[in-house]
């Protein structure tokens, strides 16, 4: 399979208006490619969070529709990244989407662990309650977005789900950029699958960007990495190899379910 991930530059000299005709069109360059995956919340930046509001969209709003398009024209499996979602009731959601070659969405996955702690995301937001996990003709995906890097657990749901490659759309900030490589390594060795990691460059809201998207194998090489600004990182893989991992080095058939938790 082949992949293509974009690592935006996300900052604010540039609309949101502008930045969306962008990456459509940096979209359609991927013509070739299986499968092209864009960052997390990069028409607004994944830290603006005072445009998460105004910029807010539907489901089926602008994204929606620049990047069906985008995605048939070019004739690639694209997951679009995450927008600012306005669901119906009025309520926000980090919602990443993906669509087929054809143009039509095949999965939308809100984010389930929202970042900030007390603040950000995590007032501004709802919480996904749903894994997602998507056949594609030769892997069956998972879907993550950042801050659920730090929580195995929801991948060894997407596992038990099927899946083989995880996707992960991401903000990540440079400040915390050993923990981001660090991580993504460390699911795919413990999960026996693939990562491919997509970030933004740049800096929003006085938030430098890691960059560095990264693509890791189930062995947890690291295939292709980008550098800090914006870049398309393209990357050759073999899907098959996550059976053969798992049938040859069969960790996750020793798991031990349903240990109880310590009492304290
Ligand atoms: O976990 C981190 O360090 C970064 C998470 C984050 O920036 C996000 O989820 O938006």
């Amino acid at each position: 399979m082949r992949a293509s991930l974009i690592q935006i530059r996300v900052d604010e000299d540039e609309s949101v208006d502008s930045r969306r005709r962008r990456v459509a069109s940096l979209v359609r360059e991927q013509a070739g490619a299986d499968l092209v995956v864009l960052p997390e919340l990069w028409t607004t930046g994944a830290f603006a969070f005072e445009s998460f509001a105004t910029a807010a969209e539907p489901l089926e709003g602008p994204t929606h529709e620049a990047m069906a398009k985008a995605a048939s024209d070019a004739g690639v499996w694209l997951h679009a990244g995450s927008i600012p979602e306005r669901a119906p009731d009025g309520s926000l959601y980090n919602t990443s989407l993906v669509f087929s070659p054809s143009g039509d969405l095949a999965a939308a996955y809100r984010k389930i662990h929202r970042f900030g702690f007390d603040k950000g995301e995590a007032v501004l937001m709802g919480a996904g309650s749903e894994l997602v996990t998507l056949g594609l003709p030769d892997t069956t995906v998972g879907i993550a977005t950042c801050y659920d890097l730090r929580f195995p657990e929801l991948f060894r749901g997407l596992v038990d789900a099927g899946a083989e490659t995880f996707v992960l759309c991401a903000g990540w900030p440079e400040r915390r950029r050993a923990h981001w490589t660090l991580l993504a390594r460390a699911r795919a060795v413990e999960n026996q699958a693939y990562v491919l990691a997509c970030g933004t460059a740049g800096t929003h809201a006085g938030v430098p960007q890691a960059g560095h998207s990264i693509v890791v194998d189930p062995w947890g090489e690291v295939l292709a990495e980008a550098g800090p600004d914006e870049e398309v990182l393209t990357v050759e893989f073999d899907p098959t190899r996550v059976a053969t991992t798992r049938e040859q080095f069969p960790a996750l058939k020793d798991r031990l379910l349903g240990l109880e938790t310590p009492r304290r």
